[in-house]
């Protein structure tokens, strides 16, 4: 314990990054799911990607210690990895989980908020618009295999997927909590809200900032399943049998028809969208809140 607490940083990162007690069981889990011996994976320093190409599928992993906040670095090598599967005609669908244990996604990198110029703002917003509407819109069937906690922006991620699996345990709370922070979730994020979980749910939970545990995220429609931690994966892998068993040119079709009206939205106002957000986020008031808000969290780590 002493050991750990004063290499606090690198052993809590190597103990996610490594999932050290869970390699044995993942290791079979892989092998299971048919990514053993012979298969490639491939990727980059933050999104690891393995492939089943015999069955269509790659399982995206996000692997940016120790939360997956979601850093510039980590969104462009997200929608990097995701153009090139989208673009690969092996894959069919894709598993988005995260390579960390107890953390899906902490949401945007608040670092990447505050004490930047505005250049930067509009640079970092460009590349969360444009993650967005490529998962948003992918041909590919998305799942999200929800492993850990995945407040605001990691709930954006996964409402971003066609059918999400959350695992049952307190810690793996979902939901937009931006207004406890003192922040207002983009439209783009409200609509994905509303198309989930309709609207006067998205209301409640958009304004009262609501992370959702396990049982309650499954009761509002947030979630499409709730099962056991160890499970997360081959259940979403099922999940993705089944939607695979429809014809692609009609699913992807269904699809745009569902979900090109929420998109176009953002995307026929794109730099609009930019500037009011490097407006906000360089209000002092903001700015303060989201300070505070960080120096909370490295206060209670
Ligand atoms: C200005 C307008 C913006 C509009 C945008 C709206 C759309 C989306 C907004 C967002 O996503 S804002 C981010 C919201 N996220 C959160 O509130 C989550 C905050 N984090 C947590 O609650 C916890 O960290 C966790 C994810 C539940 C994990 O808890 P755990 O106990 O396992 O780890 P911690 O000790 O709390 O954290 C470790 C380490 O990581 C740092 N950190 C955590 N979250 C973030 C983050 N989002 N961005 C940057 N850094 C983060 C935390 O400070 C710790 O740092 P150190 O102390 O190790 O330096």
């Amino acid at each position: 314990m002493a050991l750990m607490a004063g290499l606090r940083v690198p052993a809590r990162a190597l103990l996610r990054s490594g999932c050290w007690l869970r390699g044995a069981a993942l290791a079979g889990a892989e092998a299971a799911a048919g990514l053993g011996a012979g298969v490639r994976r491939f990727g980059s320093q933050r999104v690891l990607v393995e492939p089943d190409p015999a069955a269509g599928v790659a399982v995206v992993k996000l692997k940016s210690p120790p939360v997956n906040s979601l850093s510039l670095e980590l969104l462009t090598e997200l929608v990097i990895s995701l153009e090139k599967l989208d673009n690969d005609k092996t894959f069919r669908g894709i598993v988005l989980t995260s390579d960390l244990c107890g953390v899906f996604s902490a949401g945007l990198d608040l670092t990447e908020l505050c004490g930047r110029s505005p250049a930067h703002y509009a640079e970092y917003w460009r590349a969360l618009q444009e993650l967005w509407l490529r998962l948003y819109l992918s041909g590919l069937v998305s799942v999200a295999a929800v492993n850990g906690a995945s407040p605001a922006g990691g709930c954006l991620l996964c409402l971003s997927c066609d059918y999400r699996v959350l695992a049952d345990s307190p810690s793996c709370v979902i939901g937009p909590n931006e207004t406890r922070l003192g922040i207002v979730a983009p439209f783009w994020f409200k609509d994905c809200m509303v198309n989930t979980v309709g609207h006067r749910a998205a209301e409640q939970a958009l304004q009262l900032g609501t992370l959702f545990p396990p049982a309650e995220a499954l009761r509002v429609g947030l979630v499409d399943q709730v099962v056991p931690e160890d499970q997360v994966q081959s259940t979403a892998l099922a999940a993705m049998a089944r939607w695979l068993a429809i014809p692609d040119h009609a699913r992807q079709l269904t699809k745009s028809m569902m979900r090109k009206p929420t998109a176009d939205r953002l995307a026929k106002h794109r730099e609009a969208d930019v500037q009011s957000f490097v407006s906000f986020v360089s209000r002092d008031s903001i700015q303060k809140a989201l300070q505070t808000y960080l120096e909370k969290l490295k206060q209670k780590g």
